[in-house]
């Protein structure tokens, strides 16, 4: 446990410019006071001890601005800086190295139980005031801008700016560039033709050749899972042995 926490405040001065001592960190940093308490928070809810749950995050809430539900699941090395305003809700999955700034809410647009709130993978950043809403991934070193409101699946490395959100930038091209290789990968030579006029079918194409790049870099994901799994299986198997 105290390896965690001396982790937590080694992240805060690897991502925040203004921290200046443990001592300042440990004791004004409503960020990692939200953090640690939400620790406890949730190994109540696991406990079935989901009423001192709710309590405690009501607490820390009134203490550091920032509320996060017990429920939610959070990976290493996570900073909320400032953090007034933070909403987190109880569906949410957050994986490691994620940052978040003040007025931030993970939140869901449905009433119908079940995951109803996003999930953030490794080394995801969302901008000051920013809202992303509903049950998607925003995947690996996505970047979401202040203000943003993000309502669809976010493709790992890629930044989305703007309400509702639409992606600036890639880290291996623009979504522009994307399109274009897809669009060449599956052999769909007229893609390109009307892009500066306001065709719906060139939208509506757009829209498809997006999809196919999301599903294909999710296969490439689900691959990569499967290999790595496989091989953990297959070290457990020859250890048994
Ligand atoms: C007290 C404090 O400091 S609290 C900390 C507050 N800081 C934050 O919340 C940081 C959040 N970061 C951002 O919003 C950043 O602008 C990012 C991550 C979205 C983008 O950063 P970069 O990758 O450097 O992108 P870049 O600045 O080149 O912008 C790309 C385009 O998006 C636009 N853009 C950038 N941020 C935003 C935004 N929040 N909303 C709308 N448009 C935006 C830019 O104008 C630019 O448009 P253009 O290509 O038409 O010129
Ligand atoms: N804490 C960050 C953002 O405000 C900085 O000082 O840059």
């Amino acid at each position: 446990m105290i390896a965690r926490m001396r982790e937590d405040i080694q992240t805060i001065f690897e991502r925040d410019p203004a921290a200046r001592s443990v001592w300042e960190v440990v004791f004004s940093y409503p960020g990692l006071h939200a953090l640690w308490w939400h620790r406890v928070a949730n190994w109540c809810w696991t406990h079935r001890l989901k009423w001192v749950a709710r309590f405690v995050s009501h607490m820390s809430r009134w203490v550091t601005g920032i509320e996060i539900h017990p429920g939610v699941t959070i990976g290493r090395r996570f900073f909320i800086d400032h953090g007034f305003g933070v909403v987190i809700g109880e569906t949410t999955e957050i994986g490691d190295d994620v940052t978040l700034y003040q007025g931030v809410t993970l939140g869901g647009t449905s009433w119908n139980p079940g995951k109803r709130h996003p999930t953030l993978a490794n080394d995801v950043v969302v901008g000051a005031g920013a809202k992303v809403l509903g049950p998607f991934t925003v995947g690996a070193g996505a970047r979401i801008g202040s203000n943003a409101v993000v309502v669809k699946e976010v493709p790992p490395g890629c930044t989305a700016v703007g309400v509702p959100a639409k992606l600036v930038k890639c880290k291996d091209g623009t979504p522009e560039d994307r399109r274009r290789e897809t669009a060449d990968r599956i052999g769909f030579s007229t893609y390109g033709v009307a892009q500066d006029m306001p065709d719906p079918v060139a939208n509506g194409i757009d829209a498809m050749l997006d999809h196919i790049d999301s599903l294909e870099r999710r296969q490439d994901e689900l691959e990569a899972l499967t290999k790595r799994l496989s091989e953990q299986l297959g070290e457990q198997q020859t250890d048994k042995a």
